[in-house]
């Protein structure tokens, strides 16, 4: 288990984690959310005792990192792939880490063919491309055989192949009992890889919940509904006292978005009224947008770089 109990880091000026408070259960996949320089690696490198926090603490099985007797026996992380020797053989590096923890060497073969890097143990880790070398540093992370696992954007840059490879793995891993954080600005990837999702939006706590439970709380689900008759299907719904608004992104016809309805109770409402549609589709709210809406403005920057393409 992890613990983060108001937990704050200011570098000068910059308050990059802000009282921060959360708990990460063993069993599941919690998803490290938030856009670009939120606070996640700082929050991470105090969790681990690379950073001292200005207030508050991080605690690894009630115990700060500093505290635990076999740290890597008890947490393993993966925060930058290529921290590695080049000139070291995977093989080299995985016995190096070994030996300064006081951990067997015949770990190190356990742990390459868990990630499926025994064929290249021998080879110089300089050579490896990023996916191998995100094998290798889960390898390290592993070499404990800790209960808690705690990975930095684990999947940037990785090709989709890699990419599932590691969120299989990570899932399995929880599976196992293992207590396993993972950050990510991909929201859609961590709508995959997790089960429980911690937002965070400038050091501050944005939402602390279920994957299902944040979209559902955040976005927008309802109908979306075009008609020839417009007019008389915003009368009906009035009537009923349905909301809606006007939706005509993109479809060159005018729609309404009907908020909190179900597809049946707006179709049977045009058929009452004698009404002719010419689409109903139910609308589900997407991560992005739960997300967008819950970080606001951190993500609208994003969206403005971009050419308000968002
Ligand atoms: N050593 C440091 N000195 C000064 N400022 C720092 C330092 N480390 C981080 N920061 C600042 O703290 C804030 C949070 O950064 P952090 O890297 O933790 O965010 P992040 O959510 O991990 O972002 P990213 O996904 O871009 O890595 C940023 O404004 C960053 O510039």
């Amino acid at each position: 288990m992890i613990e983060v109990r108001g937990l704050t880091k200011r570098f000068g000026d910059v308050t990059a984690v802000d009282d921060l408070t959360f708990t990460v259960r063993p069993g599941i996949v919690t998803g490290f959310l938030g856009p670009n320089g939120a606070g996640k690696s700082t929050t991470m490198r105090m969790i681990l005792g690379l950073d001292r926090p200005t207030s508050g603490a991080a605690l690894i099985d009630g115990k700060p990192y500093h505290d635990l007797k076999q740290p890597l026996r008890t947490v393993g992380a993966l925060l930058d792939a290529k921290w590695v020797h080049p000139n070291r053989s995977a093989k080299a590096h995985l016995q190096w880490m070994a030996a300064s923890n006081g951990i067997p060497a015949s770990r190190v073969d356990e742990v390459l063919r868990l990630v499926g890097l025994s064929e290249v143990a021998g080879k110089k880790a300089g050579g490896f491309s990023l996916g191998m070398a995100q094998r290798l540093g889960l390898a390290g992370a592993l070499l404990g055989d800790p209960k808690v696992l705690l990975f930095d954007e684990p999947v940037n840059g990785l090709d989709p192949e890699g990419i599932v490879w590691i969120r299989k793995f990570m899932q399995r891993l929880a599976a196992e009992g293992r207590t396993v954080l993972v950050s990510s600005h991909l929201l859609s990837e961590m709508a995959l890889t997790a089960e429980h999702l911690v937002v965070i939006g400038r050091g501050r706590l944005i939402s602390d919940s279920p994957v299902q439970e944040f979209v559902d709380r955040a976005s927008e689900a309802g109908v979306r509904v075009r008609s020839p008759q417009l007019g008389a299907l915003q009368e009906a719904l009035t009537a009923q006292g349905i909301a809606y608004r006007e939706d005509g992104a993109g479809t060159g016809t005018a729609a309404l978005i009907v908020a909190g309805a179900t597809t049946d109770v707006v179709g049977q409402l045009a058929g009452d009224n004698g009404i002719v549609l010419h689409e109903l589709s139910a609308q589900r709210g997407s991560l992005e947008d739960a997300f967008m809406k819950l970080t606001g403005d951190d993500v609208q920057y994003h969206a403005d770089v971009m050419g308000g393409a968002l």
